[in-house]
């Protein structure tokens, strides 16, 4: 069963890949836990070195920005529960490296059987912003199909004195691109919520489908703009 090679159920979970053997790993393509009919949502976070995914994953499923982080190596398994209209689903977020050298050999397990992709980059750094290009186009080039759902995620606007990407520029790429658009900050408390609203948007979308296994997503195209308080708890769909 998937979830016992990740962490624990409604933690943190995080798994450094250092010390993760991850080809012993048991069959990744499952999105049933069998034992308890969990559905397992496979979301990946991807996007250039030090724009935060380390840091949003750990928000959405520990709720702190930790301390002291180091670049990823192939990949961190993190894990949280979340309820939707009365169905436990296991949110399992795949924390990729953004540096090429750390991600090589592991692209390919990345984008296997995904069912949602995080796009990120960092406010702060407009090659960040520049290079979603690229990592659009290897999700693509990995067979992604474009039913799967995209979000893209500007990071770090707690630095509000060094924003790079104007609002209006990431919304205009997110809207060719069909994706939805968080800007948030891993960083400071008072955006804890529209953190999670990312994961519980996508989360939302996919319990929609009628099964994973079929992939039959409808489309729905959007954005979401979250300045303002979106409470997951309540509605728990933020979308
Ligand atoms: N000010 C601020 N700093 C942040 C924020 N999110 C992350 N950082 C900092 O940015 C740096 C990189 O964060 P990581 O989460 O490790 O970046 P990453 O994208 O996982 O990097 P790789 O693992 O190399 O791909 C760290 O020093 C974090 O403390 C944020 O929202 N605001
Ligand atoms: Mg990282």
């Amino acid at each position: 069963m998937a979830n016992e090679s990740f962490g624990n159920e409604g933690g943190t979970g995080s798994r450094n890949s250092r010390n993760t053997n991850f080809t012993s790993s048991v069959d990744l393509s499952t999105s049933l836990d069998s034992s308890v009919q969990t559905r397992i949502f496979k979301i990946i976070v991807i996007g250039d070195s030090n724009v935060g995914k380390t840091c949003l994953t750990f928000r959405f499923t520990g709720g702190s920005f930790p301390e002291k982080t180091e670049a990823t190596i192939g990949v961190d398994f993190r894990e949280k529960a979340v309820e939707i209209e009365g169905e436990k689903i296991k949110v399992q977020v795949w924390d990729t490296a953004g540096q090429e050298r750390f991600r090589k050999s592991m692209v390919e397990h990345y984008y296997r059987n995904v069912h949602a992709v995080v796009f990120v980059y960092d406010v702060t750094k407009m090659a960040s912003f520049q290079n979603l290009k690229t990592w659009i186009q290897e999700c693509n080039g990995h067979r992604v199909s474009p039913t799967v759902p995209r979000v893209l995620v500007g990071n770090k606007c707690d630095l509000v004195s060094h924003i790079q990407v104007p609002s209006n520029t990431a919304l205009k790429f997110a809207d060719a691109h069909n994706m939805l658009l968080f800007e948030t900050s891993a960083k400071d408390p008072k955006e804890s919520q529209n953190v999670d609203s990312i994961f519980m948007c996508l989360a939302c979308r996919l319990k929609a489908q009628k099964s994973l296994l079929y992939r039959d997503v409808e489309r729905e195209d959007g954005r979401v703009r979250l300045s303002q308080e979106t409470d997951v708890n309540k509605s728990n769909c933020p979308c």
